[in-house]
């Protein structure tokens, strides 16, 4: 395995009287990819916001390797369909340390990369409101790549899309993982898409967390909520 991104040693953490984490460990090597699963609040975005360096852990720490190089893509939340900026425009939002008020040669350069590489190119200038659910998530996959991550922490970005935008999104994320080594953590609820698209699973419960292969996955031991509906006849 190659040497870790992220190391979590002995974490604990809490909000006033209530603790979500006691002696959390575990790392995550380069080009790893791990889906983050757990009930209801549990705390997966809490230790995204840890990872993130948001919220300051209780005790224990977060080491970050000096390679380290994180992008953050949200939930998905639809976008107004009046939204006037075209998808090309979205994405040169995160160019946020510009010195002029253009955009140089190299700048415009990086968007139209970001927007290839999410197979976003043919629709650049149309308007992002008017863009697909699944157009939309690639968008802000597109706006986080372009600070050049090599970590990717995806919060919940498939939830609410439908099956096949959600395996469009997910394959192009396993295809940045096989070109650029990108590191993944994929906070989901849906067992099916850790167990497709994910090497390994960091499980989150009340008392305590599982870090383990997929392929080693028992369903009948997740917590409930997480398990797929059986549908009663
Ligand atoms: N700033 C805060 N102050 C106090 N409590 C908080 C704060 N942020 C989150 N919490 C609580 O901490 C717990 C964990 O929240 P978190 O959002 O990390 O859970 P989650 O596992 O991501 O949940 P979900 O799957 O519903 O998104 C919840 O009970 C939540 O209400």
């Amino acid at each position: 395995m190659s040497e870790p991104l992220l190391t979590v040693e002995h974490l604990s953490f809490g909000f006033r009287n209530r603790v979500l984490y006691h002696d959390l460990s575990f790392s995550l090597a380069a080009g790893s990819v791990t889906s983050l699963i757990g009930a209801n609040g549990v705390g997966k975005t809490t230790l995204t916001k840890l990872i993130m360096g948001q919220l300051k852990p209780t005790t224990g720490r977060i080491i970050r390797s000096p390679r380290l190089r994180l992008g953050y893509v949200p939930q998905f939340r639809n976008i107004d369909p009046e939204y006037p900026l075209s998808l090309r425009s979205f994405v040169a939002l995160n160019q946020m340390q510009r010195h002029l008020p253009w955009h140089s040669k190299q700048e415009k350069a990086a968007v139209t990369a970001v927007l290839k590489e999410t197979g976003l190119s043919e629709r650049a200038d149309q308007p992002l409101g008017m863009a697909s659910g699944g157009e939309k998530q690639k968008a802000y996959l597109a706006q986080a790549l372009l600070t050049r991550p090599n970590f990717l922490i995806l919060d919940e970005a498939t939830a609410s899309l439908d099956v096949n935008t959600k395996t469009e999104l997910m394959t192009l994320v396993n295809a940045l993982n096989q070109r650029h080594g990108m590191t993944v953590l994929f906070v989901t609820h849906d067992l099916d898409l850790a167990k497709e698209f994910t090497q390994q699973y960091l499980l989150l419960t009340q008392t305590g967390y599982e870090l383990r292969p997929t392929a080693d996955m028992n369903e009948a031991n997740m917590p409930k909520e997480l398990r797929p509906t059986v549908e009663v006849r």
